[in-house]
């Protein structure tokens, strides 16, 4: 069965931890969702794991659209949520129902995330009004980089760790169907989890959340830019690949790769022709 919007709660309920991770291409995203993943965020962390920027400002709602459409088309089974690109929903509510609408309609996504808390509810309501569910994004919201001055850990003194408690419940009020919490104190992620009805997704904040997400570069060892404390390498594809690109170039250079079982024949009288 595949996986909707309303699982979500159900797991919560059920005390049933939610998996996600991000994909930006089919082939990824058809692995994943043949791995009976819940849910599938085409993150703007595309823009540096996929496109090479130094962080996600520069990602555009058509890159965002481009790399939904292929996701989409690779699940069945698995909930495919796709990122609000910068300055596609900042702008005014108008804008943030019109490009949360062409993530789905034209990306072919379930729902969209886009980040901010309080500040953003008048959109959030305004996109959920428009039938479209919206995970919410409070913490290390890396849109806001130029703010913060870094990718930082955030809600670690009393006043910023009540403020996002207050922004987890106004997005849960605003209509969310849930909240990722990326980056701060695990007993932070604990208290807000406890305090809203709707799952919390967790990067970089701990065990207490409903679920866990992470960008799948950083989990299977296949982007070394930078390593933050919260990735775990569960798998080293990175060094798989190195393992089959040396052995591809070593086999081509020696003439040992296409063997016969590789290559196409001629009948003999064709080739005698020929000569
Ligand atoms: N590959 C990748 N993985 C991510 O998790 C990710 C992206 N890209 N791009 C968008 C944002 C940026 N993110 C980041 C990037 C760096 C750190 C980092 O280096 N954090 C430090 C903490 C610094 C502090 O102490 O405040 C760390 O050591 O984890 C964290 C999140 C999370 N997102
Ligand atoms: C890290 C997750 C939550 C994200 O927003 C992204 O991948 O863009
Ligand atoms: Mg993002």
């Amino acid at each position: 069965m595949a996986f909707t919007v309303s699982n979500f709660l159900k797991c919560k309920n059920n005390s049933e931890k939610i998996t996600m991770l991000t994909a930006y291409d089919y082939s990824t995203a058809k692995l994943f969702n043949d791995e009976k993943i819940d849910a599938i965020l085409v993150g703007d962390s595309l823009g540096m794991v996929c496109l090479g920027y130094e962080d996600t400002l520069k990602v555009t709602m058509e890159d965002m659209i481009h790399h939904t459409k292929a996701v989409s088309r690779a699940c069945d089974h698995t909930f495919v949520v796709g990122d609000m690109p910068f300055m596609s929903y900042q702008t005014s509510v108008y804008d943030a129902v019109v490009n949360a609408g062409r993530l789905v309609k034209e990306g072919g996504a379930q729902a969209i995330k886009l980040e901010g808390g309080a500040l953003y509810c008048d959109h959030i309501s305004a996109i959920v009004n428009a039938q479209i569910p919206v995970m919410g994004h409070i913490g290390l919201t890396p849109q806001s980089v130029n703010v913060f001055g870094g990718f930082k850990v955030q809600g670690k003194n009393e006043d910023n760790a009540k403020k996002l408690i207050e922004d987890a419940k106004k997005l849960e009020e605003a209509g969310a169907f849930a909240i990722v919490l990326e980056c701060i104190p695990s007993q932070l992620a604990k208290i807000i989890s406890e305090s809203i009805s709707i799952p919390t997704i967790g990067i970089g904040a701990g065990v207490y959340c409903d679920g866990q997400i992470l960008v799948y570069q950083d989990m299977l060892n296949m982007y070394s830019n930078f390593k933050p404390k919260f990735v775990k390498t569960f798998s080293d594809v990175g060094h798989a690949i190195h393992e089959g690109v040396s052995s591809y170039i070593q086999e081509v250079k020696e003439g040992v790769f296409p063997g016969e079982e590789h290559s196409f024949s001629l009948k003999e009288e064709t080739l005698k022709k020929l000569y």
